[in-house]
């Protein structure tokens, strides 16, 4: 079943086009990679799925209820020396909250602490999130868009500045809920993500889909693999935009 079916869009800020003609349909189950240079559109396509932003041209359908989205935003805009816990950052995205204003219920911090259990960061519900490791802070951030109970996850750019054992660890962890939410990452770090994903939309204004069970697999994180090299060994050609310039 398409959860999220995307037809025709197009978008532009001010009267530069960013995103030209998207056709993409995002299966219930899939691992989706979106990957592309900077300034490609990909963080735009993500908020346009989002409701964040309005296409201008084209449709977006999700077979979906609204809050059954999960966001991890590639600027969580938090303040890491702010003083604040693992579990009351996992708090702040909880939806579900009736007594907002009041405090937080015991369901809502019973809610909390299975997020960050499901996240293996149960022991770490007091530490402050400035003493927690980038991987570390990055699964807290996975626990809070888990207490919307979501369907579908996206995540923008999840493993900017994490070393690549705390990639495979975050990566580790989204396969792990893929058994049960449809997970969208945007990334640049592709040699690591390729492993996980089962599916890769290359997105430079416009948008090529692949499926990876044609991608010769098991490719070595500890090399880069640049995006001419990835859409060649798709049967693809692009031209890369990464930043080693190749
Ligand atoms: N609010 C905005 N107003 C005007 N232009 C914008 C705005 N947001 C993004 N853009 C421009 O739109 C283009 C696409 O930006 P977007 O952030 O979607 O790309 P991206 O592929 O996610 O880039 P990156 O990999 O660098 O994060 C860029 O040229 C960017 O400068």
């Amino acid at each position: 079943m398409d959860i999220v079916q995307i037809k025709d869009l197009s978008f532009k800020y001010d009267k530069v086009n960013v995103l030209e003609n998207i056709n993409l349909d995002i299966k219930k189950g899939d691992f989706l990679a979106i990957i592309g240079p900077n300034g490609g559109g990909k963080s735009t396509l993500l908020k346009l799925i989002l409701d964040l932003k309005e296409p201008q041209k084209g449709t977006i359908k999700k077979n979906l209820s609204d809050d059954s989205f999960g966001y991890v935003p590639q600027n969580t805009n938090l303040n890491i020396d702010f003083p604040i816990t693992a579990l009351e950052v996992v708090l702040m995205g909880h939806i579900g909250s009736k007594k907002r204003f009041f405090g937080y219920s015991k369901e809502d911090i019973s809610c909390a602490m299975n997020s960050l259990s499901q996240v293996g960061m149960k022991e770490f519900a007091k530490s402050k999130i400035g003493n927690l490791s980038g991987g570390q802070r990055q699964r807290v951030f996975i626990a809070r868009a888990l207490c919307a109970n979501p369907e579908i996850m996206l995540l923008d750019e999840p493993t900017a500045s994490i070393d690549v054992k705390g990639q495979k660890e975050v990566y580790e962890l989204l396969a792990n809920l893929n058994k049960s939410i449809t997970i969208v990452v945007v990334s640049h770090d592709i040699s690591v993500l390729l492993n996980y994903a089962k599916s890769v939309a290359h997105v430079n204004k416009n948008l090529v889909y692949h499926k990876l069970d044609n991608l010769n697999n098991n490719i070595d994180e500890n090399e880069h693999l640049c995006e001419v090299e990835l859409l060649s060994a798709l049967g693809k050609n692009s031209s890369c935009g990464c930043k080693h310039g190749c």
